[in-house]
């Protein structure tokens, strides 16, 4: 039986993209948002999901890593970059002059900061659920709409593209994971994802104390950020990725030595590192 494959729609996002990459062969669903999609997940209506995780130029989508933190069921088990090529899309007819809103996810929006505020600076910006549906939704709306999307969309919706290329750099990137309710890991892993809090109040060198068991053993960290707990302010949960398979005896050391100093401890996944970007 082929295996269910949540992702955020409809038909045309990039997720949908990536998703198509990791899985020609299953089931892939489309979910009106990503909330949606990590419920789908979390409530096992879904075997897995592919959503948005982090962007090279606007950094992390925070409703998917603060899900993870959350979450009682999902692992990591692969991830995928994508290149992303902003296209700004009208109803047929319509020049830059025209355009009074601008519509996409936040995310893209962002990605397309230099541009919006230089040609399209008097036009209000509204964030949509994801890219696909603000370029549906340009059927419906009057010739004063344009919408950011990927070229797939605009073709699906039959509209024209105004502009191409209009992201702030030309080499943007999303990186995409894949998620999974079964907790069992992929044999090829060679990355760890995993988020911790300290169980003692703020001091010098706490950081730098639970990161230097990977230094000492020569483990490569590939990221580390924090989100607010929420328990107030300078409350903070670190996530880190690194180099490395969890039950490696070198990765377990690290492991073992951080939480002595930890409240929280979390293995977000542990999984093949993306080789290379996802070819079109
Ligand atoms: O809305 C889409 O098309 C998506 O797939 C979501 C998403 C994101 O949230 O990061 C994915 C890639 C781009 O960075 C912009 C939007």
């Amino acid at each position: 039986m082929p295996k269910t494959v949540a992702f955020l729609g409809p038909e045309g996002t990039y997720t949908d993209e990536a998703c198509f990459f990791y899985a020609p062969d299953e089931e892939r669903i489309p979910f009106a948002s990503l909330g949606l999609v990590t419920s789908a997940l979390e409530e096992g209506k879904v075997d897995q999901a592919v959503v948005p995780i982090e962007n090279s130029l606007g950094g992390t989508v925070i409703e998917v890593v603060d899900y993870l933190i959350t979450s009682k069921n999902a692992h990591i088990i692969g991830e995928i970059l994508l290149p992303i090529d902003h296209c700004l899309i009208t109803r047929s007819g319509v020049q830059l002059g025209d355009i009074r809103v601008v519509m996409s996810k936040q995310e893209a929006l962002t990605q397309c900061r230099e541009f919006l505020s230089t040609e399209l600076r008097f036009a209000e910006q509204i964030p949509t659920t994801s890219t696909a549906l603000a370029v549906t939704d340009l059927k419906e709306a009057d010739d004063r709409v344009a919408a950011i999307g990927p070229r797939r969309s605009a073709e699906l919706a039959g509209l024209p593209i105004l502009a191409q290329g209009i992201q702030d750099r030309q080499n943007n990137v999303t990186r995409f994971a894949v998620l999974s309710s079964n907790g069992d890991y992929p044999v090829d892993s060679d990355k760890t994802s995993i988020a911790f809090d300290f169980d003692r109040p703020d001091a010098p060198g706490l950081v730098y104390g639970a990161l230097s068991p990977f230094a000492d053993r020569n483990i490569n960290l590939l990221k580390i950020e924090s989100r607010p707990t929420g328990k107030g302010m300078g409350n903070y949960i670190f996530l880190l990725d690194f180099e490395g398979q969890i039950d490696e005896p070198h990765v377990q050391e690290a492991i073992e030595l951080l939480k002595q100093n930890t409240a929280t401890f979390k293995v977000f996944g542990t999984y093949p590192r993306a080789k290379g970007l996802a070819i079109r």
